[in-house]
C-alpha cells in the first residue's frame, strides 16, 4: 500500500532520515519504534510532506506522492493524527471534525458514522471549544478529525503519550478496532512496547534515522527492546 524507497529527510543541513526503505502492507498495523530523537516523527512528516525536505521515493497505492502537497496526500487517503494533537484553538469540536471532511474527494460534509460509534461522547460536546476538552478527549477528537477525511491509511504519532490512564485504554481499543473491524491500514509511532505488541502486525525500530531492526511483532524480543529502546 505504501512503499518508501531510499528516503532521506533533512531539516536545513541536518540529515535526520538516512536512505530508509519500508513497505507497509494493506490491512496491517505497522509500528515504528525507537528512542526519543531517532527520527520517528520526521519520517511521518516526510510521508505527509510537512516541513521537512525529503528525497527518495514514496509510493502510495501505486502513485508516487513524494512531490504531492500535503492536502493532496490527504485526499488520496492518508489520515494523520499528529503528536500533540493540534486541535485548532477557538474552533468548536464539530468544526474541528469538519476540517477533516475538507480533505475528502467525494465532497461529503457529513461525519462518518464510525466517528460517533467510536467516540460517542463527542456528540454531547459538539459546540464546545475543542481545546477545552481534556487531553485524552482532544486526542480522540484528533482521531475523529482524521477519520472524517475517510482515510485508507491512518498514521498516528504516539497517540497515548501524556494521556490520563482512564482514557488510554479507550484510545488503544479504538485503534485496534479501526484495523481489525474496519480494515484501516495503520502506521503507529509508539514508545509503549506493550501496546505495540498488542496492536501491530509488524514493526521497525529506528536508530539515528536508520532501520536497526524490523520484522513481525512476534520477533520483537526483549533483547531487541533492551538493545534499541532502553535509556
Ligand atoms: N523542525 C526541526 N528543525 C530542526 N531539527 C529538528 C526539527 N524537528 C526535529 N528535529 C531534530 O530531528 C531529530 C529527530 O526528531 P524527531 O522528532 O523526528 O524524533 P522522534 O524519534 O520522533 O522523537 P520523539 O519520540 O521525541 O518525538 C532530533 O534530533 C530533533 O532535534
Amino acid at each position: 500500500m505504501l512503499k518508501i524507497s531510499h528516503v532521506n529527510a533533512f531539516y536545513g543541513t541536518s540529515h535526520i532520515i538516512h536512505d530508509l526503505d519500508l513497505e507497509i502492507r494493506k490491512g496491517e498495523t505497522f509500528c515504528v519504534l525507537g528512542r526519543n530523537g531517532v527520527g520517528k516523527t520526521t519520517l511521518l512528516r516526510s510521508l505527509l510532506g510537512i516541513g521537512v525536505r525529503t528525497t527518495g521515493s514514496i509510493e502510495f497505492q501505486g502513485h508516487e506522492i513524494d512531490r504531492a502537497l500535503t492536502h493532496d496526500r490527504a485526499r488520496r487517503g492518508i489520515g494523520y493524527v499528529p503528536q500533540g494533537r493540534e486541535i485548532v484553538p477557538g474552533m468548536s469540536v464539530l468544526d474541528n471534525i469538519l476540517l477533516g471532511c475538507n480533505a475528502r474527494t467525494d465532497r461529503k460534509t457529513d461525519v462518518p458514522p464510525l466517528v460517533w460509534s467510536l467516540f460517542p461522547f463527542l456528540k454531547d460536546h459538539l459546540g464546545r471549544r475543542g481545546t477545552n476538552l481534556s487531553g485524552g478527549q482532544q486526542q480522540q477528537l484528533a482521531i475523529a478529525r482524521a477519520l472524517a477525511t475517510d482515510p485508507s491509511l491512518l498514521i498516528l504519532d504516539e497517540p497515548t503519550e501524556g494521556i490520563q490512564p482512564n482514557i488510554v485504554e479507550d484510545i488503544e481499543r479504538a485503534i485496534i478496532a479501526l484495523n481489525r473491524d474496519h480494515g484501516l491500514t495503520i502506521i503507529l509511532v509508539e514508545q509503549k512496547i506493550r501496546f505495540a505488541r498488542t496492536a501491530a502486525h509488524r514493526f521497525a525500530i529506528l536508530e539515528k534515522g536508520r532501520v536497526a531492526a524490523a520484522g513481525p511483532t512476534s520477533e520483537l524480543t526483549h533483547e531487541l527492546v533492551h538493545r534499541h529502546m532502553s535509556l
